[in-house]
């Protein structure tokens, strides 16, 4: 199924149905997942946001996925293409985004730390707008390519919100403190260019070959070993994500230990109700 202008040779195949995202299945280790709200912008709303933490789930316990691309559906009527535009305005209650049950939860923050902890490379494709929390989502991503068209920024301060975060700290550690520091006290907007000459992306394209250039991407990466691409993203952000990113990078290494034969010494000795033998184990210089 089609979701960005351009051929891929990619067989997408529906992964799971649902209302306001969309999500394939490459078939050769990579998955799909669209913001499907193209009239409004692909803004997110509390709907949007369980239902990508769902697909991203269904990812994360895939062992065949290995790369996730992340974009916005379109063009809308007008043939305005959009990446996110962040929260849904337009349900926002007194107190915060408001689902169709009243709940006020939009999630968000959940999510951008699925996509930064997910052990596999999640790269955003911007076909257009990337603004607000739209925009955060691109930067929590591992890499980012936006189109010819794209457009960045915030708006926070001016609709009377803010992403103290990663949508904040980490976007410094991105662009530097002064760059962010203008991102989100002016509320100016960026064209591609000017985000790649900053580092919020990594690449540009024509909007034709936008998904052609992520599965290029995605294929190069999964030609690699997923152990050593998993560490790598858990060290990435254990640099920045303080103890919660060494514990994350700490996991790993205990799954490794688990299949050592030193660690099964002590499993089964605790089973087997006797002290531990470990002198066939040296101290690794
Ligand atoms: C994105 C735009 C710059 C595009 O401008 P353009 O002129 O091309 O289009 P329109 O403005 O006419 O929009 C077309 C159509 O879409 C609707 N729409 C667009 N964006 C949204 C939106 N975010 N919410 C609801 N609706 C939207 C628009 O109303 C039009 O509908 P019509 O029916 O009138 O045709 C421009 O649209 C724009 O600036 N949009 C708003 C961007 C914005 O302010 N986003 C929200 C920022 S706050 C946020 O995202 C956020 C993020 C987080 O991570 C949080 C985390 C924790 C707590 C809170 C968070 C949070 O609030």
């Amino acid at each position: 199924m089609k979701i960005l202008p351009g051929e891929t040779n990619s067989n997408w195949t529906e992964w799971k149905s649902y209302e306001d995202i969309l999500f394939h299945n490459s078939g050769d280790g990579i998955a799909r997942i669209a913001i499907n709200r193209p009239e409004k912008r692909n803004a997110f709303r509390p709907k949007t946001v369980c239902e990508m933490l769902d697909a991203f789930n269904l990812v994360r316990n895939d062992e065949k996925i290995g790369v996730v691309l992340l974009t916005g559906a379109g063009p809308d009527k007008k043939g305005v293409f959009s990446f996110c535009s962040g929260g849904d305005q337009s349900i926002r209650g007194q107190n915060g985004y408001e689902d169709d049950e009243g709940t006020q939860r939009l999630n968000v923050l959940e999510l951008q730390r699925l996509i930064r902890t997910l052990p596999k490379v999640v790269i955003a494709l911007v076909p257009g707008f990337a603004i607000g929390g739209g925009q955060v989502l691109q930067l929590v991503c591992d890499l980012s390519i936006a189109s010819e068209n794209a457009i960045f920024g915030q708006t926070g301060p001016r609709v009377g919100s803010f992403d103290a975060g990663f949508g904040s700290s980490y976007l410094a550690r991105l662009v530097g403190q002064r760059k962010a520091r203008e991102i989100w006290f002016l509320c100016r907007k960026y064209n591609s260019k000017e985000a790649l000459e900053m580092g919020l992306v990594n690449a540009i394209t024509k909007i034709e070959e936008l998904e052609a250039e992520g599965v290029i991407w995605a294929r190069e990466i999964l030609r690699n070993s997923p152990t050593a691409i998993r560490i790598l993203k858990a060290s990435f952000n254990a640099e920045c994500d303080g103890i919660a990113g060494i514990q994350e990078l700490s996991g790993y290494t205990t799954q490794l230990f688990y299949s050592t034969d030193e660690a099964k010494e002590g499993r089964d000795a605790f089973l087997e109700k006797r002290p531990p033998d470990f002198s066939d184990y040296g101290w690794t210089p």
